[in-house]
């Protein structure tokens, strides 16, 4: 199941630190060893503060025995210069005494560290039944505020809210929203303990969802759901969930991004787990234990660095509802195999006139300027030239006008999805392109069934500010492998240097602007990268 070494790149090169703190689970399926495990599957190091050694099994919880301050105080002292923490993943804290240090702790650890995230799953009940912590929400408090996201399922959940009403997943946000109240920046409610989840009426998915703080007044929210997975090996999938998140997020993946692969490596690890029968031979039998002669002895499964389509979940967003017609939109007319190659995107006609003879398949024209009076004549005369070359001529941002003039198709950005009118370009037979900026928007944007989805900033680019948007060629694989038939087309900082790399991922087009219109000759540098992209 290990995912090819060529999809995680740099990623094999650079191992970020998690520190997590929780309790050892003798039994092995979750707490300590679940982060250990994870995390070494998804290349971080993990070092691990141990807050409680439990006696339990896979039927009971027979104890819980918290470890001393003072010792987990030492082992932060020991690691703190030495493995210096990206994340810290918060599992089991056993007592009163144990949240006060971990209070000043992070306090502290934060200051100095001012990247280092928080992620807290706040466990309260063992898989197996018999409670772990009971700290009431009172002497949670002071602690939300130093935590960067909570992972509660809904159970916990409703716990955190103090609510004893069964909800409906509409009032997940609700719920989520008064959990960002208690302080945290960031929520996201586990739906698999949901067992009144509405939509699917048969309980038959799974919605996990996400609510980020933006400012004092703002949030944003992302939600993911995926077909419930029933399986009796679930034991250890919370920790293991807020351990890849944590292992994610110390990737430098944003939360939206962080929170899709954990669900996709979740899904993964739950059809994964396969039954590990006891194999008890019977003069070691107890009597009392005969029922369970066959019985479960696993838990959940670790498996890789999920990349398989159908581990990924469906968003669930707005856009998805309002684009009411079910016909697609119009593809790019390319033959079985054929790809797209060089895609120049360029702001003025002169460019358009000087590329047009190259015998290019696509280009972009992409003005700035928000003046119509001087972008429509623009855009009729760029339409028109470009149907005289047969040339794939798309009009970023203005797809009214795009429609007006009937170019062969538009591009959309993510501030602008929203706004535009998609029914109508899919109607008027446009084609649709879209920008997206990681695992997230690509999938939310695939459900669309656009012409094309582009993906982006490959690398660093002085074209446009893309500060926290830079995906390197590790997550263009990553994504591609989530494409299906859609073409992708890459683009952010692709110069003749990089091409080759770039275009040896599979992608279907390589986007650029500076390399030809920051070439001294121009028509030479497209002639020369159109070449290699055969
Ligand atoms: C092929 C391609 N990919 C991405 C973009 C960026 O579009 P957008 O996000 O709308 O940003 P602006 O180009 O409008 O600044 C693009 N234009 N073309
Ligand atoms: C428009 C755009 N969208 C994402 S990166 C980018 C700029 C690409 O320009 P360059 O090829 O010069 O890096
Ligand atoms: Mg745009």
């Amino acid at each position: 199941m290990r995912i090819e070494t060529a999809l995680l790149g740099n990623k094999l090169q650079k191992k970020p630190i998690i520190w997590t703190i929780s309790g050892a689970d003798c039994s092995g399926g979750a707490g300590i060893a679940a982060d250990i495990k994870t995390g070494h599957n998804l290349n971080v190091e993990v070092c691990h503060l141990i807050t409680a050694n439990t006696v339990q099994n896979s039927s009971e919880l027979i104890a819980v025995n918290p470890t001393q301050v003072e010792i987990l105080a030492l082992q932060v002292q020991a690691l703190r210069f030495d493995k210096p923490p990206a994340v810290i993943k918060i599992g089991l804290i056993a007592n009163r005494e144990q949240i006060n240090w971990l209070i000043d702790m992070l306090s502290e650890i934060k200051s100095q560290l001012p990247n280092l995230l928080v992620v807290y799953d706040p466990v309260g009940r063992a898989s197996v039944g018999g409670c772990l912590s009971s700290l009431p929400n009172s002497v949670l408090a002071p602690l939300m505020p130093l935590v960067d996201v909570i992972t509660p399922n809904f159970i916990e959940a409703k716990q955190l809210c103090t609510l004893t009403t069964t909800s409906s997943v509409n009032d997940t946000r609700f719920m989520a929203e008064k959990i960002l109240r208690l302080g945290c920046k960031a929520v996201i409610i586990k739906g698999g303990h949901n067992a009144t989840e509405k939509p699917n009426d048969n309980n038959t998915h799974c919605t996990d969802v996400c609510l980020q703080s933006l400012s004092p007044t703002s949030s944003q929210l992302f939600t993911l759901q995926s077909p419930k997975i029933n399986t009796s090996y679930s034991h250890g999938s919370g920790c293991s969930f807020a351990s890849a998140l944590a292992s994610f997020l110390a990737h430098n993946y944003l939360l939206r991004d962080a929170f899709t692969l954990t669900k996709a490596f979740i899904n993964q690890g739950l059809l994964l787990a396969t039954e590990v029968k006891n194999d008890i031979s019977d003069d070691m039998r107890d009597d009392k234990n005969e029922v369970d002669r066959n019985r479960y002895y696993g838990a959940f499964e670790q498996g890789f660095w999920p990349s398989k389509p159908n581990n990924f979940p469906i968003i669930i967003n707005p856009l998805n509802q309002k684009l009411q017609s079910t016909k697609c939109f119009e593809p790019l007319d390319l033959s079985e195999g054929e790809k797209l190659g060089l895609y120049p995107v360029i702001d003025s006609l002169a460019w358009l006139a000087l590329l047009l003879p190259l015998n290019l398949n696509i280009i972009q024209l992409r003005i700035k300027g928000n003046n119509i009076i001087e972008v429509e004549p623009m855009i009729e005369q760029a339409v028109a030239m470009a149907r005289d070359y047969n040339c794939r001529l798309f009009i970023n941002d203005h797809w009214q006008l795009a429609i007006k003039y009937g170019a062969y198709g538009v591009h959309i950005g993510q501030e602008d999805l929203n706004g535009a009118d998609l029914n109508a370009i899919a109607k008027a037979g446009l084609r649709l392109g879209i920008s997206t900026h990681g695992c997230y928007e690509f999938l939310l944007a695939k459900q669309l069934q656009p012409s094309y989805l582009a993906v982006g900033a490959i690398f660093p680019t002085k074209t446009k500010n893309m500060t926290g948007q830079i995906q390197g060629l590790e997550n263009l694989t990553q994504i591609l492998a989530l494409a299906d038939t859609t073409p992708v087309v890459a683009i952010g900082g692709i110069n003749q240097q990089r091409l080759d790399k770039v275009w040896n991922t599979g992608v279907s087009a390589v986007a650029v602007v500076t390399a030809i219109t920051e070439a001294q000759q121009p028509v030479t540098a497209t002639k020369t990268m159109q070449a290699r992209l055969c």
